[in-house]
Order: structure tokens, then C-alpha cells, then sequence
């Protein structure tokens, strides 16, 4: 895989590329395997980068996130949108239908988006938005804006997907479980890991995922996570070890209701920019059993984003 140059648009200063030599993973993901989070960026000249974007990333096409699911041993991607594509999905619609049945996809839509646009969305694979409370990311979006997206998403039976810090749930707790449709929480509502796991800080995250059985959690991004490393650099197996025991109680407590991604590119790391092969072996350190691990890769990320496919069919998508 080689990483190509963003022709028409300037990497933010300190940009760390996407890590174009990833290793084979040593663990071997259970048959039908979903990377539930990653995105497509661009290619900027082809689908150029949202005028309002925080960021400017390095290109990282669907062929590039199609060669990296194969050579994860993975079968499926939900493709995430990005802020730095604002609320233009094309890329990520680009590559839904380009993967043939083998990826669904979530959206960033604006308040007033027609019925006929969610229908075109949906053809395309698209299952659910995602609202981005991240200050870093997006300028805050009124409340009311987020509610009227929800109403017009809920025919389609789609979810919201969530991304915010851990410092910003006691504020969102009670917008978020208004909500009346299945929520997906971004990387554990990213923890402070330097903090106890069994403190109350990740505890009332866990209580807020008590407190309905619809809100999902994405147990990933421990390169994003993690204080004390190792990276998964230089064949680094044990890698990020501090997230683990945040990632296990999730999984324990919860193990219908988590999702793992790669998260791949990887984007607005600053630190180092890990080996996804070395990443995927970090699986079997937060899902231990093979029963855990097919429900995290496979049966949880089926039933979300493909409940209606026939995955049994020999052109299986
Ligand atoms: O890839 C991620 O999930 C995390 C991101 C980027 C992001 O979410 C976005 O731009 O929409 C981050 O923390 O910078």
C-alpha cells in the first residue's frame, strides 16, 4: 500500500500519515470479522475537504481501506464520516457502493436534510448519523437541530453515533438518553485512562450505558487513549496497556452491545501512528474468549448494521 499526497489541499502542520506497511496481525479474527470504525479521506481532489473542517488530513482512499480490511483477515467496514467532510458525504458513499454489499456507513447530516436524501443514503448502505460533541472537532450544534435530524432519521430505523469526552457526559447524560433511537458511543466516551477504571469517572459512563439497553460502545482507539503506551510499534503485542482494563469491563458487562475499529487513518494522532496489524492484536487482550470475540467483531456489528442480510449466501456480501 503506498500513501498518496494530498494534491490539492495542505496537511495540517505535524499531519502523522497513515502507517502504509502494516503487519499481519498474529490474531486471527473470527470469519465474517467488522471493522465498525474507520473512515475514508478523500482523496481531496476527487472529493475535496469541507470548507469548515478543523483538519486537513493525509488521503487515505476506500482502495487503501479495502487492501487494509483484506489483509486485516476482515470481511466488513462501517465507514464513519469525518468532520474534516463536514456533512458532505460522497466519499463515504463512494465507497459504500463500491464495496459491494461489504460496507454500511454513517452520516453527517444537517438539520432540514430532505426525506428523499435520507432515502439515497440508506440505498447506499448508510445506517446511521453521527453527532460530534468533540470541541476540538466541531463548533457546538444547537440541540434542537440534533432533535430534528432524529426525528427524520427514525423512520429509517437508524442509530446515532456519539463522540464525546469523558469530561462532557454529565452535561450530554440527559440530551443523549432523550433520544429515542439506538445510541453508539465513540471509544468508550474516551476515558482519562490515567484515571482508576473502577473509579467514578468510568463508572458513570458505565451507568449511563446501564441506563437504557440500546446504547451501544465502541471499545477502540486505544492509540488514542492510552498515556502510557507501548505503542503497537516494532511488533508490540501488549500494547496500550492501561486501556485494557477499561475496554475489559465494558466488554464484560456489556457483551452484546460492543463494537471494535481500527479507526483507521488515524487521524489527528500526534504521538506516534500505530501498526493496524499490531492494533488488531490487541483484541484478544479486551475480548478474551472466542465466544467475546465473535460476538465484538462479528455477531454485535451484523446485527447493527446488517440485520436483514443473508450473510449465509455463497456471494455473501
Ligand atoms: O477518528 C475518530 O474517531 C476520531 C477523531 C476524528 C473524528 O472523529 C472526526 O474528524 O470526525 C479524533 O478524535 O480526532
Amino acid at each position: 500500500m503506498t500513501t498518496n499526497p494530498t494534491a490539492a489541499f495542505e496537511k495540517t502542520p505535524g499531519w502523522l500519515d497513515w502507517y502504509a506497511g502494516p503487519s499481519r496481525p498474529r490474531f486471527r479474527p473470527p470469519e465474517g470479522a467488522v471493522d465498525a470504525h474507520c473512515h475514508v479521506f478523500g482523496p481531496g481532489e476527487e472529493f475535496p475537504y469541507a470548507p469548515e473542517r478543523k483538519y486537513t488530513p493525509c488521503d487515505a482512499s476506500k482502495d487503501q481501506l479495502f487492501a487494509l480490511r483484506d489483509h486485516l483477515g476482515f470481511t466488513r467496514n462501517v465507514v464513519v464520516q469525518a468532520t474534516c467532510h463536514g456533512a458532505d458525504n460522497s466519499a463515504m458513499v463512494d465507497a459504500l457502493r463500491a464495496s459491494g454489499g461489504r460496507a454500511r456507513g454513517v452520516a453527517t447530516v444537517r438539520p432540514g436534510v430532505s426525506a428523499a436524501e435520507l432515502r439515497d443514503l440508506h440505498e447506499a448502505g448508510v445506517r446511521g448519523v453521527r453527532f460530534n460533541f468533540v470541541k476540538r472537532l466541531v463548533d457546538a450544534a444547537p440541540r434542537q437541530d440534533l432533535r430534528d435530524v432524529v426525528e427524520r432519521i427514525r423512520p429509517l430505523g437508524w442509530h446515532v453515533v456519539v463522540y464525546f469526552e469523558a469530561g462532557d457526559l454529565a452535561e450530554l447524560r440527559e440530551f443523549l438518553l432523550s433520544i429515542p433511537v439506538p445510541l453508539v458511543i465513540d471509544h468508550m466516551g474516551r476515558p482519562d485512562v490515567g484515571k482508576d477504571p473502577d473509579g467514578p469517572e468510568f463508572e458513570a459512563f458505565l451507568d449511563f450505558m446501564r441506563a437504557r439497553d440500546d446504547i451501544w460502545c465502541k471499545v477502540s482507539c486505544p492509540e488514542r487513549l492510552s498515556v502510557s503506551g507501548p505503542a503497537a510499534l516494532d511488533g508490540e503485542r501488549r500494547a496500550y496497556r492501561d486501556v485494557v482494563p477499561f475496554a475489559r469491563r465494558v466488554v464484560e458487562e456489556f457483551p452484546d452491545r460492543v463494537l471494535w475499529g481500527t479507526d483507521w487513518p488515524h487521524p489527528n494522532l500526534t504521538d506516534h501512528m500505530p501498526d493496524d496489524g499490531l492494533l488488531v492484536d490487541f483484541v484478544p487482550h479486551i475480548a478474551p474468549t472466542p465466544a467475546l470475540q465473535q460476538a465484538l467483531l462479528v455477531d454485535n456489528p451484523v446485527r447493527l448494521y446488517w440485520p436483514d442480510a443473508d450473510l449465509t449466501a455463497p456471494d455473501r456480501p
